[in-house]
């Protein structure tokens, strides 16, 4: 007996269109109410817009305080099946939105463009304000102070590299403010047009290198390493050269139009990189709060400890210490701590006027929503 075989694949995919199209009716008539629900919100949004242009500079547009209060609120209501992370994701892109609805806004991230700056500048700022790749961290800081681009990227430190030192040095002589954290994950890939074994020399910035040690010394030990600006130059570099290779983000890859040979080749699976948003203007207490400071002491016994013991002694927890040559008098230092806290807060402002008492020199350089989420 012959039978049609496509017989019962038919009948399966009308029964499954049969039982779709109701439940996706149902997703139509929902989309419809989202849309009104979003563009509902996005009134009010132009509203805030009005008065925040009205105030000027003293009221920014980007509210990091506000942000935290509106994706914990998000959190709390969200009572599944979709993921915080995704439902945090959404509303991220909607804030990108209402910039655009308020003012829209320009940030600086160092280039070109497919570098981790940018993609970290892209995940927090959304798809909704305008990037300007700009050439090096210093013209990053100088663009924020002039006021040519509202906001800056920079990345501070990876978890496994350790201190981004040339981005904290800028932070010696700046008005400029941190105003938020950003947390990124860090996939690196190997890109180029050749096969492995014919790659004789791989380019990418220093920490992108330093964060592929191991996988470079067991893939490629012959190849030289070579030091660039960023992941993206050295992309744009693999693209041309033959016989080179890059370190970088997959959107490098995209940009430059060059093959991945292999992903994930960071030793760190867990790989994370912590960028802070500089600003003209300090954010406010969002209640969750860290806050940078910059000190130098009198090179005397226990000068750094008597600093340290300030915070202690108020309860404030410390979640970094780093250190850098004060580039003017050889052997001496610049202390960069982070303290859980913010300056407004009545403990911090006391535990920093008592730290003073102890420093040659104490700058606050931000308090900003700490970052809970990897992006
Ligand atoms: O509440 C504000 O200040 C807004 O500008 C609105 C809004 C939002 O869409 O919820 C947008 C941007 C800010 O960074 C924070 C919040």
């Amino acid at each position: 007996m012959s039978q049609d075989p496509t017989t019962p694949d038919t009948d399966a995919r009308d029964e499954a269109q049969r039982q779709l199209a109701p439940l996706r009716s149902r997703i139509d008539e929902l989309d419809e109410k989202i849309v009104k629900l979003l563009n509902e919100r996005a009134d009010i949004v132009i509203e805030v817009g009005h008065i925040k242009r009205a105030a000027g500079e003293a009221v920014p547009i980007y509210a990091p305080d506000r942000e935290q209060a509106v994706m914990q609120k998000i959190r709390n209501a969200n009572a599944g099946p979709l993921p915080d992370a995704c439902v945090q994701a959404i509303w991220r892109e909607l804030m990108s939105g209402s910039f655009a609805l308020e003012r829209p806004l320009r940030i600086g991230y160092l280039g070109p463009a497919g570098s981790f700056s940018h993609l970290a500048a892209r995940k927090k700022f959304g798809a909704s304000v305008d990037y300007d790749e700009l050439t090096d961290f210093p013209a990053i800081f100088d663009e924020v102070a002039r006021g040519h681009v509202d906001y800056g990227l920079i990345p501070i430190e990876n978890s496994t590299h350790g201190g981004v030192t040339a981005s904290l040095d800028c932070f010696l002589d700046t008005p400029v403010k941190i105003a938020a954290e950003v947390r990124i994950a860090i996939h690196h890939n190997l890109l180029s047009r050749q096969p492995l074994d014919q790659i004789t020399r791989v380019y990418s910035h220093q920490q992108a290198l330093g964060q592929c040690r191991r996988w470079l010394s067991a893939q490629l030990p012959n190849a030289e390493q070579i030091a660039t600006v960023s992941t993206s130059q050295a992309a744009a570099l693999a693209a041309e050269e033959p016989g080179a290779a890059a370190i970088g983000s997959t959107l490098a890859a995209q940009l430059n139009d060059v093959p991945i040979l292999f992903d994930n080749i960071e030793d760190n699976p867990n790989n994370e990189t912590r960028f802070f948003v500089i600003a003209r203007q300090n954010a406010k207490p969002s209640g969750d709060d860290k806050t940078s400071i910059l000190f130098t002491t009198e090179h005397k016994a226990g000068a750094l400890t008597d600093v340290l013991n300030v915070f202690r002694d108020h309860g404030l927890n410390l979640t970094r210490l780093a250190e850098r040559p004060s580039q003017r008098m050889n052997w001496e230092y610049y202390f960069f701590v982070d303290v859980e806290g913010h300056a407004d807060e009545p403990h911090m402002q006391k535990a920093l006027s008592e730290a003073k008492k102890h420093c040659l020199q104490l700058t606050v350089l931000g308090s900003f929503p700490r970052a809970r989420e990897v992006l």
